[in-house]
């Protein structure tokens, strides 16, 4: 579409949505003002003001992880004290994280009728999603941003569906971080006296794998929406690939007004506590609110892994968590209820993790 075409309001969703042009077409158009539907409420814009730029979460370097109890101490501190920190010396190759932004970027500049073959309306499957924002049929306001969101379930079935422009260099990214998953894993369950991860364990820890693409496009007025909205995740661990353009913000847990942004590491890894893991670490370990904020001169794209249960898993407080006595904090849950439940709402803080409490 020419830069200078103008979609009015009343065209905006038919376009976004329905077309498959994401945000990143609006944006392409040129657009100097930003539609009505994209107006966040004051409270939910962050305030640069509520940024403690002297704070920052902890940078880890995990190359001898399994040997050095520092480092494992380092670690659960961080998922205890902040619930995100970033890896550094990892083991993932620069390449393959460098093929995996690239597979991002080849996805979403396909023409729109290609990404909108993977709509919610055209996917043949439902692990594949193509969309925009978070839940429009849910949100007052949208997000800026578009994503496509696959489902793991094999290698066959991604070669299957998953669309050929990014699919090799996330399946590639996926399997080079299943290591870096299993090695945080065994180092924070020891911590919680889980000393022994059997298959039952494994799965309930990491059976489940989502890989989320995420493009935030240019935004006209950058101050008056959110890339995406205050929310925890529901995995056990998220492990986040993100640009060189910076946005990401995360609630300071010791000071709840406050936010920490998460700066670009060259060749790091931001990992994250989801709310399955502080159902199950009975809050020792936290699941934190974060936020992405609109760029009003930068393209932005961002590639999460959500390592999760299995959908059929029940979960709730390990057992080695409450044999001394501790009081669970949390019921026992279908994680496929759980999953449900966050998908029906729009972005709401920590409201999810609110309905596993006891
Ligand atoms: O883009 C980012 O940095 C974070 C995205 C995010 O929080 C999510 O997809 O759950
Ligand atoms: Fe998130």
């Amino acid at each position: 579409m020419a830069p200078t075409m103008a979609v009015s309001n009343y065209d905006i969703s038919d376009f976004v949505l329905h077309k498959g042009h994401g945000v990143k077409g609006l944006s392409e158009t040129g657009i100097r003002t930003l539609p009505n539907q994209y107006i966040q409420p004051i409270e939910e814009r962050l305030c640069m003001t509520k940024v403690v730029p002297q704070d920052s979460i902890p940078i880890i370097d995990i190359s001898n992880c399994m040997e050095d109890p520092k480092v494992a101490e380092a670690i659960c501190n961080a998922a205890e004290r902040w619930g995100f920190f970033q890896i550094v010396n990892h083991g993932i190759p620069i390449e393959v994280l460098e093929d995996a932004k690239e597979a991002t970027r080849r996805f979403f500049g396909l023409p729109a009728k290609e990404k909108n073959k993977y709509s919610k309306d055209n996917s043949p499957s439902n692990n594949v999603r193509y969309g925009t924002s978070f839940s429009p049929q849910a949100e007052k306001a949208l997000e800026w941003k578009d994503y496509l969101s696959l489902f793991y379930v094999s290698d066959d079935e991604a070669s299957a569906l998953w669309p050929a422009a990014c699919r090799d260099g996330l399946l590639e990214y996926m399997r080079k971080s299943e290591a870096v998953v299993k090695q945080l894993l065994k180092v924070l369950m020891e911590k919680l006296n889980v000393t022994e991860i059997d298959k039952s364990k494994e799965d309930l820890l990491m059976g489940s794998r989502r890989i989320n693409i995420n493009y935030y496009p240019i935004c006209p007025n950058p101050e008056l929406t959110v890339g995406v909205g205050r929310h925890s995740d529901v995995s056990t661990l998220t492990i986040l690939l993100q640009d060189d353009i910076g946005g990401l913000y995360v609630r300071d847990l010791e000071d709840n007004n406050s936010w920490i942004h998460v700066p670009p590491v060259k060749g790091s890894i931001v990992i994250n506590v989801g709310d399955a893991l502080q159902i199950m670490s009975n809050g020792r370990y936290k699941s934190v609110e974060h936020r992405v904020v609109a760029n009003g001169s930068k393209n932005r794209i961002s590639v999460p892994i959500f390592v999760n249960p299995t959908p059929n898993d029940i979960i709730g407080p390990l057992p080695q968590v409450l044999a001394t006595g501790e009081k669970p904090l949390y019921k026992e849950i279908l994680y496929s209820d759980y999953v449900k439940y966050f998908f029906r709402k729009a972005h709401d803080g920590k409201a999810t993790v609110d309905y596993a409490k006891i």
